[in-house]
């Protein structure tokens, strides 16, 4: 049954100047994912790939809030299709032109993994980062589990993601994973800068650069992100998935400590 009253999950797709702007919106949910906003993500990334009237992309969530990654409430695609994460992360991969990122408020999850195949990512410093895959009984996904432990060494991409405790902006800057931490009342600013700015580059060679710079092996990611998926996906069938999300929903702590390691 929808609710009526409940504004609708989506993603607002804009072309304008050369820039695509894809904004999550959807609030109540702290802009929690849908599958039908990867699908709306995947296809404006699909077309902006070979359209080259489109020189950047403007990636962002409504009202202050990045995003809370996936929606808890929809991890499950019907079956026989390609789970709805899958198509977007593939898309966004092999997306050949610059993202910018505005990460204000929360990034969670794949809102997180996502800004690791985004290229300048201004974050409001006051946003709280967590990658909670473990905490949810999965693994972590996007090719994150290959690219974290280069970025930022094997030690601090296991604190991150084993413990899946929050990080500052501060932090995630630190570790090379934000561009810039600025006040929240400058990003919106900053990454409308930086698309204005970089529409008016020569597209061959910014799209030659960027290939360059994220010479990180095409095939090795591609693989681990398959690999990824597959344990993320049987990691969504098992106890300990079922035990985190019982207790999101009945707001309390889970407790993972009767259950045995399949
Ligand atoms: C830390 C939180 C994101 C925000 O906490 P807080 O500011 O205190 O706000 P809340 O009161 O908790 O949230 C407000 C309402 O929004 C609902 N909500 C928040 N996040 C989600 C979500 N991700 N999905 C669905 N609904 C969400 C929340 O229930 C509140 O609703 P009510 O007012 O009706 O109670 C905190 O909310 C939080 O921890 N959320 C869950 C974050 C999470 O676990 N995200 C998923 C991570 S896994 C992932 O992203 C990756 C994939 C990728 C690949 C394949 C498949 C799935 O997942």
């Amino acid at each position: 049954m929808t609710n009526a009253s409940a504004p609708q999950a989506q993603v607002i797709v804009e072309r304008e100047d050369g820039v695509l702007r894809l904004t999550m919106d959807n609030l109540t949910k702290k802009n929690a994912i849908t599958c039908e906003m990867y699908l709306q993500m995947k296809e404006a990334l699909d077309a902006a790939a070979t359209d080259h009237s489109i020189r950047a992309v403007l990636l962002r969530g409504t009202g202050g809030v990045f995003s809370s990654g996936n929606d808890v409430n929809g991890f499950n695609a019907p079956k026989g299709e390609l789970p709805a994460p899958v198509q977007f992360v593939r898309s966004l991969v092999k997306f050949p032109k610059p993202i910018v990122a505005q990460v204000e408020g929360l990034a969670v999850g794949i809102g997180v993994t996502m800004l690791l195949h985004c290229d300048i990512i201004y974050a409001a410093d006051d946003t709280k980062f967590r990658m909670p895959f473990v905490n949810l009984g999965v693994v972590p996904e996007a090719g994150s589990s290959y690219l974290l432990p280069r970025l930022m060494g094997a030690a601090k991409a296991a604190e991150l993601v084993l413990l899946g405790r929050l990080f500052s902006a501060a932090e995630a800057e630190a570790l090379g994973m934000v561009s810039n931490s600025m006040p929240q009342a400058e990003v919106a600013a900053a990454a409308e800068k930086a698309v204005a700015a970089l529409v008016k580059q020569p597209l061959g060679a910014m799209m030659k650069s960027r290939a360059l710079l994220r010479d990180v092996s095409g095939e090795a990611l591609d693989e681990r992100i398959e690999l990824e998926f597959k344990q993320f996906f049987e990691g969504l069938k098992g106890p300990e998935f079922a035990e985190a999300a019982r207790a999101f929903m009945e707001k309390r702590e889970p407790d993972f400590s009767n259950i045995p390691v399949a």
